[in-house]
């Protein structure tokens, strides 16, 4: 298998509610809110959901040569040189490959924060954290203010957080952040270390470490209450509390910490443009480009990437290869494709994930 790669929807069961856009996307005839409100494009990673350990969720399927389903992190580790690449003279791993989801959320999320990946590798004795990236994609339209929290705008202390938690006094927590108002085309960074909530109605992509490791610090949400194993990644409640990270980050300060700006990377006569969305300078964990087409465009990239078509349909070329997107597609480019086109009649805006670097 030498081309591009089409995903199929990967849907994945969560502790929160939403997804009725995403089954729209899928053209499922009664689209409503579940508890399956993410889809994990081309997965390599298996979903942590305990009580469902029974369920195997996240990895992606995809068809092989002989047309049999197989994930597709099996169909990667055939031939990493091709579909990954180097990164440093080395071949890269399962580990360098970006987790990607569509999430679509229809209640606010509870609490949480994830671990940096020095945390994920000091103390937990896993490879990665779980740093993450939001474009926002879609507003619901009965939302009239749709918002995230990120980052305490005011900071509490250690020993105050801990009582909050266990008293599960939600007022005082929330009470710590400024709603941030998001808007379709917005794009966040959120480090590890960072406590956060997604805020209900947003259809967004999320770019993020490969890993599902979360801190959870509100137990209950819509009816939901989180099973105790689920709440600090099986550990105690001072091993959750060194994963915060407390610097305050005063409203002012939001848009410099967590807003990214796009930087054009090259346009041209027919008024295709390159941006980039997230780069070295927000982090080394993954890279976000988007590319809006329209015509004809000529593209040479010396990585992998995931693909999504945010807007507009046209085709992917390679040689006399060409595969059809439309709106919503998803797909993957190995490493080893290194050229080739896009193509549109009526416009198209794709956003490619890439793997950091480091
Ligand atoms: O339902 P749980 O597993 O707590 O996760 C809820 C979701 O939270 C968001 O903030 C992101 O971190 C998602 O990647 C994650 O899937």
């Amino acid at each position: 298998m030498n081309q591009i790669i089409k995903f199929t929807a990967n849907r994945v069961w969560r502790t929160y509610r939403g997804g009725k856009l995403l089954d729209m996307i899928e053209g499922k005839e009664n689209p409503q809110d579940s508890s399956f409100p993410e889809d994990w494009i081309g997965s390599t990673v298996e979903a942590r959901n305990i009580g469902r350990e029974h369920i195997s969720e996240g990895l992606a399927m995809v068809k092989n040569d002989q047309g049999k389903y197989v994930p597709f992190r099996q169909l990667l580790e055939k031939d990493p040189q091709f579909f990954l690449g180097q990164s440093g003279g080395t071949i890269r791993s399962m580990n360098d490959i970006p987790l990607v989801k569509y999430l679509d959320s229809s209640t606010r999320l509870h609490f949480q924060a994830h671990p940096t990946r020095e945390f994920a590798q000091e103390r937990l004795n896993m490879p990665r954290g779980k740093t993450e990236a939001y474009v926002i994609l879609e507003t619901r339209e009965d939302i009239s203010t749709p918002y995230i929290y990120a980052g305490f705008q005011r900071s509490p202390s250690r020993a105050q957080l801990k009582e909050w938690i266990e008293t599960q006094d939600i007022t005082s927590i929330e009470s710590c952040f400024d709603k941030i108002p998001v808007k379709p085309g917005d794009v966040f960074i959120l480090p590890g270390g960072r406590p956060h909530a997604l805020g209900e109605g947003i259809l967004m992509l999320e770019i993020m470490e490969p890993s599902d490791l979360a801190v959870r610090f509100e137990f209950e949400r819509c009816g939901y209450e989180i099973p105790e194993q689920a709440r600090f990644m099986g550990k105690d409640i001072e091993t959750a509390l060194d994963v915060f990270n407390f610097a305050p980050v005063p409203s002012e300060k939001i848009n410099a910490e967590f807003r990214c700006y796009p930087k054009v990377i090259a346009v041209d006569e027919q008024g295709n443009k390159l941006e980039e969305l997230i780069g070295a300078s927000e982090t080394s964990c993954f890279t976000v480009k988007r590319a809006q087409i329209k015509g004809y465009f000529k593209r040479n990239e010396n990585a992998f990437f995931y693909g999504i078509v945010t807007e507009g349909t046209g085709v992917l070329r390679m040689g006399d290869k060409i595969t059809q997107l439309n709106r919503w597609d998803r797909f993957f480019c190995p490493l080893g494709v290194r050229e080739f086109e896009y193509q549109t009649d009526l416009g198209m805006s794709i956003l490619e994930c890439y793997p950091g670097n480091s």
